[in-house]
């Protein structure tokens, strides 16, 4: 269960994510959506433990990124939309480097099956600069599962995956949440949302337009044909009602059409130090 209550973050003078408050339960996909600039990287950055929330409360399976770092980075694994990998590292030297800093014994066996799942037992002894983007993005999904995530966050990660690749990765996710665990992909494939994520967490602003399943999102706007239309619909809402809300000088009100019902990549492991690509 993932519980965000009134999360805010900023940089400097800029405010990237204003006030958040969804509760994700166990065993669902959500797909969180909205517009470039949205907040959607930083919201996850803030979950995973990466970047330090302004104020509000965190919650991941009861365990705070604030009091409890080490734990939630055993809990949580997140995969950046360009994974900052080791360029001195083969493929296979990935796993064994992840499988050591999170203490998982035996890893051998779980890793062969992990890349010849993503396509990538081939490239066993290739280092990652030989590998095309994609199959980064694959390497990094790999070893995000090695440490066995209770809860995995996805930031925009079918960018640079071919058709059969996208099908691997979405079926594993729904076979991930089966056992009760959670996944947060975060996208602009309005389409992938649809099909494959149970709940749907439209950020605008900085600000919750939405969050409830893809059905109730297009009953929210019954007039709209497809999740898309609905997704412009609420955005347009917000907006407007937004302005409306600005003219009256009332800036502290959330629009919201529906009620709220919200190796790590090994490279930021609770042993080791953050590599110089990942925030912090
Ligand atoms: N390191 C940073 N320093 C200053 N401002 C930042 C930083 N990272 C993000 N921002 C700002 O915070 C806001 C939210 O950015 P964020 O990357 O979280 O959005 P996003 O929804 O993930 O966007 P996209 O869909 O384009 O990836 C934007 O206004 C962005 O310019």
């Amino acid at each position: 269960m993932i519980k965000l209550n009134h999360l805010q973050k900023l940089y400097d003078d800029t405010i990237a994510v204003k006030d958040v408050t969804v509760s994700i339960p166990a065993g669902v996909v959500c797909g969180l959506v909205g517009p470039n600039g949205a907040g959607k990287t930083t919201t996850l950055r803030c979950m995973a433990g990466l970047l330090p929330a302004t104020a509000g409360e965190i919650q991941i399976n009861g365990i705070s990124p604030e009091t409890d770092p080490v734990r939630l980075k055993r809990t949580i694994a997140y995969v950046p939309d360009d994974p900052p990998l080791f360029d001195d590292l083969t493929v296979g030297e990935h796993l064994d480097f992840v499988a050591r800093l999170y203490h998982i014994d035996d890893h051998r066996r779980t890793a062969i099956d992990l890349l010849e799942q993503f396509e990538l037992l081939a490239k066993y002894d290739a280092t990652v600069t030989s590998l095309s983007r994609g199959m980064r993005q694959k390497l990094a999904v790999a070893c995000a599962y090695l440490i066995q995530p209770q809860v995995l966050l996805l930031d925009e990660p079918l960018t640079g995956l071919d058709p059969p690749g996208i099908r691997i990765l979405l079926d594993s996710v729904r076979q991930f949440v089966r056992g009760g665990k959670t996944a947060i992909i975060s996208s602009h494939l309005l389409a992938m949302i649809s099909d494959v994520c149970d709940q749907v967490w439209l950020l605008q602003n900085g600000l919750v337009r939405y969050h409830g399943t893809t059905s109730g999102l297009r009953k929210e706007f019954p007039n709209t044909e497809s999740l898309e239309e609905a997704f412009f619909a609420a955005m347009d809402l917000s907006a407007n009602e937004s302005a409306s809300s600005a003219e009256d000088e009332d800036e502290s009100t959330v629009v919201m059409p529906a009620a709220q019902t919200g190796v790590a990549m090994p490279l930021t492991s609770p042993t080791v130090p953050a590599s110089p690509t990942t925030v912090s």
